[in-house]
């Protein structure tokens, strides 16, 4: 029986969310302005549990109605400057829902590229596998290469994988999938090609009102011409426009700030969703639950009980194919600008008064904005060169034919940062990052302090920084939480031992995790801007490291070479030294 009553009563998009369990969907049913409540079973002929709508998203807000904020480009909005959600008032537009037939519609711009391909189309099909996808919905690819809706089909499906558990219909679901996918080719420059596209949108949305989600998967330098071409000749008129903007915002204060301002002559803040991948990861959004919804963490979470964060980020293979692009970015705008100091801010951040995004979002800027400036002195750079191990050479990172002969770019970088608040004051957070390492990892480690008049003091020897509890995210590879405490060796003598209290997600959740791309690119059809960067986070983020940028490339700071594979420079360890820290990562593989 389907129980969803839509043409004759209206109701709020209302959906339950999808962090909610799944069986059961309370929708509210609006007269005038009234919000009642009601429970409906949300079964459907042929239904499974991923069957059902999704009524509410995680911000309390009508999922996928159109705010006020989304309609249009810029002038139009009547956004309220704090970003504040809106009050629910009706009539509410349904423009998802499957009462007005309204469509989605994707485009990837930059189809034919490195991102699309391995992350943007897999994470689509994966949400439609998963039954996230609205009812009708298009994906269009663009670029400059020449081919046809079927080539496009053709390359997307090399890259299309199926749920572990749920592998039974995959390849139906694969062709259900490819028959929504579409391309244009143009020019990223011509708003002759962007009219064409939007013509095709409109012939392929059949008429219904349409939400239209671009995701620019470009060089960073042809984001405003697409985004004016779009805006002008391709966005909605009657639903959404949103704008997925990829990294690098710029590559400094200035360039960054010409960016923005460049965006918003064509889209509003609202509209624009710039992308850090890192905060779609499974264990960054388990940060905040970890902190916020345990009695045992919140109370410890300060300088009274801290003694360091360590946020730690390593690839096991070097700038491969990418050289190019990097060499014009460096490690520290590549890894440590973005991923790494968002994952700082989130950590560091007070309470928010709620988990709406602009609540979250301007206590992450507050934390930016505390932040002491960097100095050179609490940095080390340094570069990989070639090696051999085990009969395999390595090369060196200058012999990357993208790469200028004798080029100073930093492929690792280790850095101390402070926080200049009363939670914080004189906590080190180090951060390290860097690429041909020996190991693939990425990992948030939180040292506490020494036991006060520890009772088993002359049990642990000398070294009493070995015995203080280490709690650790990891990130990735294999997902986990873990604490390092101490106990004791059972037997009849007093020996102590230290062990973890380990949440390993792969044996707690056989489920695979989603990909990072997923969770974002649903946010974005959801309106949900929490874990997208607001423009004045970047300018924090940016004010930052710009002085400490320029004095590095002004100075011609040499980095210190270490060999591909190996742990990195030693002078990251002096560094931490410096600080009374001991990287946490030193003791595992
Ligand atoms: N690849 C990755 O893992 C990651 C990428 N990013 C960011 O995502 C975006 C896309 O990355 P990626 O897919 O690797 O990029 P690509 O270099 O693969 O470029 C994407 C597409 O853009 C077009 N293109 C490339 N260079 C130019 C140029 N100079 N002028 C005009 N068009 C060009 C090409 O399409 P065509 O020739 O058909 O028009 C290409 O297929 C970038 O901003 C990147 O920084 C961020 C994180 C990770
Ligand atoms: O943004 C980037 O991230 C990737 C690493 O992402 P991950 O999800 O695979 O950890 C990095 O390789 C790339 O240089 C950088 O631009």
């Amino acid at each position: 029986m389907a129980s969803i009553l839509c043409p004759s009563l209206t109701i709020v998009t209302s959906y339950a969310s999808r962090n909610e369990p799944k069986l059961v969907c309370k929708l509210t049913a609006v007269t005038g302005n009234s919000h009642s409540p009601l429970w409906f079973s949300c079964t459907r002929p042929g239904n499974s549990a991923r069957n059902h709508f999704l009524l509410k998203s995680s911000n309390g807000l009508p999922l996928n109605a159109v705010s006020s904020n989304d309609v249009g480009l810029a002038g139009s909005s009547t956004a309220k400057e704090d970003g504040k959600p809106q009050p629910l008032e009706g009539p509410f537009p349904f423009p998802d829902s499957e009462c007005t037939g309204s469509n989605l519609s994707i485009t990837v711009v930059g189809a034919s590229g490195d991102l699309a391909k391995k992350k943007i189309f897999p994470a689509l099909f994966a949400l439609f596998y998963e039954d996230w996808l609205p009812k009708n919905f298009l994906v269009f690819g663009f670029a400059r290469t020449k081919m046809t809706d079927e080539e496009l089909r053709n390359m997307i499906s090399k890259t299309l994988t199926c749920r572990i558990d749920t592998r039974e219909n995959c390849q139906d679901k694969m062709d259900q999938f490819l028959k929504r996918c579409f391309y244009h080719s143009g020019q990223y420059n011509s708003e002759d090609h962007f009219s064409e596209l939007g013509s095709k949108l409109r012939e392929k949305e059949g008429g219904k009102l349409s939400n239209r989600l671009f995701y620019l998967s470009i060089p960073p330098n042809i984001f405003v011409d697409v985004v004016r071409c779009a805006s002008l000749k391709a966005s909605s008129k009657d639903g959404w426009t949103r704008v997925i903007v990829e990294k690098p915002f710029g590559r400094d204060s200035e360039s960054s700030s010409e960016l923005t301002k460049s965006l918003k002559q064509h889209l509003t803040e609202d509209q624009i969703f710039r992308i850090d991948h890192y905060l779609g990861k499974e264990l960054v959004e388990n940060l905040s639950v970890l902190r916020f919804s345990n009695l045992v963490f919140e109370p410890l979470w300060s300088r009274n009980y801290i003694r360091n964060v360590q946020i730690i980020f390593s690839e096991d293979f070097g700038t491969e194919g990418r050289g190019g692009y990097f060499d014009h970015y460096g490690i520290i705008r590549d890894i440590m600008q973005n991923h790494l100091l968002q994952i700082l801010a989130l950590f560091a951040m007070e309470t928010p008064v709620s988990l709406a995004a602009e609540d979250i979002r301007n206590e992450k800027v507050k934390v930016l904005r505390s932040m002491r400036p960097l100095e050179l002195e609490n940095v080390v750079v340094g570069q990989y060169k070639g090696h051999s191990k085990g009969g395999k050479s390595h090369p060196a990172y200058t012999d990357d034919p993208t790469v200028p002969k004798g080029s100073l770019t930093p492929t690792f970088a280790a850095a101390a940062l402070f926080i200049d608040n009363a939670r914080w004051d004189g906590v080190p957070f180090l951060m390290k990052a860097g690429k041909a390492l020996h190991t693939k990892r990425a990992e948030i480690r939180v040292q506490f302090r020494h036991v006060p008049g520890n009772l088993y003091k002359r049990n642990f020897g000398t070294d009493l920084d070995k015995a203080t509890n280490e709690l650790v995210l990891r990130v990735q590879p294999d997902e986990a939480i873990y604490l390092k405490i101490n106990n004791k060796v059972p037997g009849l003598g007093m020996r102590l031992d230290r062990s973890d209290l380990n949440l390993l997600f792969r044996a707690r959740y056989p489920r695979e995790i989603p990909d990072a791309y997923e969770r974002l690119l649903l946010d974005a059809i959801e309106g949900e801007r929490r874990l997208f960067i607001r423009s004045d986070e970047l300018d924090a983020a940016w004010a930052l490291f710009t002085p400490l940028l320029k004095e590095i490339e002004n100075k011609k700071i040499a980095p210190e070479l270490y060999p591909y594979g190996s742990r990195g420079p030693v002078g990251a360890h002096y560094l931490a030294a410096r600080h009374n820290v001991r990287w946490g990562d030193l003791g595992e593989d």
